[in-house]
Parts: structure tokens; sequence; C-alpha cells
């Protein structure tokens, strides 16, 4: 049997008396898409800083390939090839759009004290390979331009912005890629473009991506297959009509009319 790309056992987490997550099980195959959808509350963001190494769970075993992650740093989760995107991106006012996903070549380089005093050869050619690499995303995400000119992040656009970060987390040249609301805050050509993104994304670099947003027409539009959170609880899984049409998972969203659109889908 296959490895996971990453798995969650009976994992549970708690803030003083708030249970935000209790006994989640799932597990990513390699390559796939899907999506985290629940009401705000369930749980999404408390997950993702779980996955990450942000929070340490309560109980249960999170494992990245083979390797079990508890008790690990961020980075060092993120060295195992788990890369994640940001709701807001604003923190990263004042560099360039190139500037910004070269951050993500970070561990492919030696720190910068060492590339500015030994200019050598060595040094110079893994710059030079991440530089490549970068346009490369780049050209994959449309923001060619951009990067091109290291247009300065706050003069981007919003949009845009969303694709510099989703590109940073790309040149990390991550397994796992983890997207925190990717579709917020996007107009309907925006989302359509995102969708074509993480469809290109799966196709050429065959990366397993974990897509959490309110939008169900967003996601069901970009992942294979859904995990539903409500409370703290996964209430639902499985092929995106199917899940919708759960009645458990219309229940969790009815009446709560920032998510009611799962009604109307
Ligand atoms: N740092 C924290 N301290 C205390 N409680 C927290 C903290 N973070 C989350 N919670 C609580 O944990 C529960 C889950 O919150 P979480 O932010 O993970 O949900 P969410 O699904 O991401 O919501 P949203 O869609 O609104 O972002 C909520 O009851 C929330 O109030």
């Amino acid at each position: 049997m296959s490895v996971a790309a990453l798995s969650c056992e009976d994992v549970s987490l708690s803030f003083g008396g708030v249970r935000a997550l209790t006994s989640i099980d799932f597990s990513l195959a390699a390559g796939e898409v899907v999506g985290l959808i629940g009401p705000n509350g369930a749980g999404k963001s408390s997950l993702i800083n779980c996955l990450t190494g942000f929070y340490r769970p309560d109980a249960g075993r999170i494992h990245v390939g083979s390797t079990d992650v508890n008790g690990m740093k961020p980075r060092a989760i993120a060295l195992l090839g788990v890369s994640r995107t940001f709701q807001q991106a604003e923190t990263l006012v004042g560099i360039g759009a190139r500037d910004v996903m070269m951050l993500g070549r970070d561990r492919f380089l030696p720190p910068g004290f060492i590339r500015f005093a030994f200019p050598i050869p060595a040094v110079r050619r893994a710059e030079r390979d991440s530089g490549e690499r970068v346009e490369d995303i780049a050209e994959t995400l449309g923001i060619a331009d951009y990067v091109h000119k290291n247009t300065p992040f706050e003069s981007l656009p919003y949009g845009v912005r969303k694709l510099v970060d989703l590109g940073r987390a790309l040149a990390c040249e991550p397994n796992v890629l983890l997207m925190d609301e990717p579709a917020a805050g996007l107009t309907d050509g925006e989302k359509e473009r995102m969708v074509q993104v993480i469809h290109r994304i799966r196709e050429k670099h065959s990366i397993t991506q974990l897509l959490v947003d309110h939008d169900i027409n967003f996601v069901t539009a970009a992942a294979s297959r859904l995990l539903v959170l409500d409370a703290g609880v996964m209430i639902a899984r499985g092929p995106c009509d199917e899940v919708l049409a759960m009645q458990s998972v219309v229940d969790a969203y009815v009446g709560r009319s920032d998510d009611a659109e799962v009604a109307e889908a």
C-alpha cells in the first residue's frame, strides 16, 4: 500500500475550555487536490496550524509521508516538503514580487552573509538556478511580468498578491501545499483563474493540495473530494457532489448567512 502524502490520526486540540478539533482522521494521497470546508469556527485554521507545526495537538498523530511530525517545529515540517499560503499576505509589504518568491528558495541557498562574503561560482550557480525556478513558477501562475519587474508587493492587485504568495510557497518545491482561503477577496474572474492555476499545479508538479475555503463553488471546481468540519468534528467526506447532498452538511451551513451558499451550490 502506498504511503499517504499527509495523514492525521485521532487529532484533538483545545483552547482552554474550547474544543477546536475532536478526533480528526484523514489522509491525502500523493498528487490529489482535496477541499476542506466548514462554517466559521469549524476548526479549519486550527487544523492547518496543527499540520504545519504552529499548534501542537493535545492528542493524536500527524504524519508527513512516513515521518511522524508531532512536536516538530514549523521549519522542520516545512523542510519535509509542506508549504502553506496565508489568508492575509499584507505582512509582505515592502518587498518586490520576485524577492517574495525568492523567500521560498531559502532552503536551497547558503545564508545571505555567506552569499555576500563568498560569491564563488557554486553560490552564483545556486542563485541562478533559484532565479530560473522562480521565473518558471511565475510563468505557470501567469505573473511573469510582475516578477520580472520585481513590482513592490503593496502595488500589486490583490489577486496577484495571492498568486505571488502561492509562488513563494511553490518555490519551496513542496510535496504538500496547504492553501488557507485562496479564494477569499477574489473577484469571480480571479477565482476562475485560481482554479485553473490549481489544476495546472497538479498536472505540472503533482503536488498534493489541501484547499481550505468558504466558497463552495470555488472548492468544488478545484478539488476532487471534500472534507467537512463542523464545530471541530469531521462530519462528512467524499466526492464533492455526494458530500454536498448530505443532510448533515446542509444542516451545518443552513441558517448561517455567511456560508449559506452550500444550500444553493
Ligand atoms: N488562539 C485561539 N485561542 C482561543 N480559541 C481559539 C483560538 N483559535 C481558534 N480558537 C477557537 O477554536 C475554534 C475553531 O477556530 P478556527 O479559527 O480554527 O475555525 P475556522 O474554521 O478556521 O473559522 P473561520 O472560518 O472563521 O476562520 C473556534 O471556537 C475558535 O474560537
